[in-house]
């Protein structure tokens, strides 16, 4: 937020026209609307959120004192219309700290652009998280990554903000962020560095790389040629979601930690026959969810130790 809180923006009156503004782009005072939606109905402020990627919403079952609400049920919010996406936000307490955690997120291949799958990071920030984690599935490019593998974010290539599409796009609000954000630090470095440590700790110390991602608009897979494309640019993973979730909270100054599982190797070789298809990346979602689970409580308790953030059940 601009710390005088003024905004480039008009505000405007009257709750109808807010809501009517809403189907065009979400104003500050829409999702202020959303938020207050949702605080109104939790006892507590989150300090971290959390973004389940495909096949990984079981991240969000070991959230304990858990209030649920289903998209469909929260103003202004999209739909998650695609298997191995619950659909919910849960609000509650992980390695006793306070988070907020979607359980299924939004793609730009459902149909909504930028900048509504990535309206919840700016709820969310309305609601009081500091930190982000994102987690996502994605096809490992870099030859030494196996199924399984687990990548940690350290940097992205934005390809479809190459053609200007980008969820800051339009005017901006200066009560978000900045109109020209900068973006060579958006993964924290020390929690990177402190991540891989806590890999160790649950056992996935020798499958953790560090790598690029970055996101297509899907919803199909990649040619071998656009893959040994991506290849040569340094991209390490390839997914369809998180850069714009990212971009959003690091507009709004929220620390980003965010970490792909490899759910299938790219195939890179025109006489390879393999194809990549979802119900796999479901499958290794769900083969590693009992890991992946320890690895974000650990990096969540990590946050809340280091940043002090009030840790307390109810
Ligand atoms: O939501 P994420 O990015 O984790 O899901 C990836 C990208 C597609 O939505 C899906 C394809 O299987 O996996
Ligand atoms: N774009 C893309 N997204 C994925 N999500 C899981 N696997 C893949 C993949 O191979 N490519």
């Amino acid at each position: 937020m601009s710390s005088d809180g003024k905004s480039s923006q008009k505000s405007f009156g009257n709750k109808p026209f807010i809501l009517f503004l809403c189907f065009f782009r979400y104003t500050y005072e829409c999702l202020v609307d959303t938020a207050k939606y949702l605080s109104d109905k939790v006892p507590f402020k989150p300090k971290v959120g959390i973004i389940c990627g495909s096949g990984l919403g079981s991240l969000a079952d070991a959230i304990e004192n858990r209030i649920e609400f289903p998209y469909e049920k929260i103003p202004n919010f999209p739909l998650s219309t695609v298997e191995g996406h619950v659909g919910q936000l849960v609000f509650g307490y992980l390695s006793n700290v306070p988070v907020v955690c979607m359980q299924g997120r939004f793609h730009y291949y459902e149909g909504y652009p930028l900048w509504k799958c990535a309206m919840p990071v700016r709820v969310m920030k309305l609601l009081g998280i500091t930190h982000l984690i994102a987690s996502n599935a994605a096809g490992g490019l870099n030859k030494d990554y196996k199924v399984g593998d687990i990548m940690i974010v350290k940097d992205h290539i934005n390809l479809m903000g190459f053609a200007g599409n980008n969820p800051l796009q339009g005017p901006n609000d200066d009560r978000f962020g900045p109109r020209f954000p900068p973006m060579n630090r958006a993964y924290d470095k020390e929690l990177i560095e402190k991540a891989k440590v806590i890999a160790k700790e649950v056992g996935l110390g020798d499958i953790v790389h560090e790598g690029v991602y970055t996101c297509l608009g899907g919803p199909n897979f990649e040619t071998v040629a656009e893959l040994r494309m991506l290849g040569m640019l340094g991209v390490d993973a390839v997914g369809m979601s998180t850069v714009h979730e990212v971009i959003t909270a690091r507009h709004s100054n929220i620390t980003v930690f965010a970490f792909s599982l490899i759910t299938n190797l790219c195939v890179t070789e025109y006489h390879k026959n393999d194809e990549a298809n979802h119900d796999e990346v479901i499958d290794v979602g769900k083969m590693r969810q009992k890991e992946l689970t320890k690895f974000v409580q650990g990096v969540v308790k990590y946050v809340a130790d280091e940043n002090k953030l009030v840790s307390k059940m109810l």
